[in-house]
């Protein structure tokens, strides 16, 4: 869990909206990007963007909601998602969080937690 004393990441983040938001745009980001765009080929776009959402509010953010989709793992296997992918994820995401102003140091704990599910995600 990303907490800090202050607050949570959730709550500095401006709560579900401004989450929703950055998702959003990753999600745009990634659709537009052909190195990665081809695992997102016939999924159900409005649901991932929901799921994330959750995902992101209640294990990495410190939201108040419970996510209770699959485990990352179960998500992802089969997509063969390398290590190059992952990666070009992060970064998608980092230009969402500074393009909405994201102070850096919550950015890095983002990141730092991104890299933590790193070896559920990808395939090895
Ligand atoms: C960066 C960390 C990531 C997190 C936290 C994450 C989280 C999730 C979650 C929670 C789901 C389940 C959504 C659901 O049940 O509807 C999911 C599904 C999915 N993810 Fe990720 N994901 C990550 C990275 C990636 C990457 C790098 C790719 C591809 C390049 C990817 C591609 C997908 C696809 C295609 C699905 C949908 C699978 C299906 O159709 O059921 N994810 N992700």
């Amino acid at each position: 869990m990303l907490r800090s004393t202050k607050s949570t990441l959730y709550e500095r983040l401006g709560g579900e909206q401004s989450i929703a938001a950055v998702i959003n745009e990753f999600y745009n980001r990634m659709l537009k990007d052909d190195r990665v765009n081809h695992h997102f080929f016939g999924t159900n776009m409005e649901r991932l963007r929901r799921h994330q959402i959750t995902y992101f509010m209640s294990y990495a953010l410190g939201g108040p909601k419970k996510y209770e989709g699959s485990t990352l793992r179960a998500s992802h296997s089969g997509l063969q998602i390398t290590s190059e992918e992952y990666e070009i994820a992060i970064k998608h995401l980092n230009s969402s969080l500074r393009k909405y102003n994201v102070p850096l140091d919550d950015i890095a704990k983002i990141e730092a937690f991104l890299r933590s599910v790193k070896p559920h995600i990808i395939n090895k």
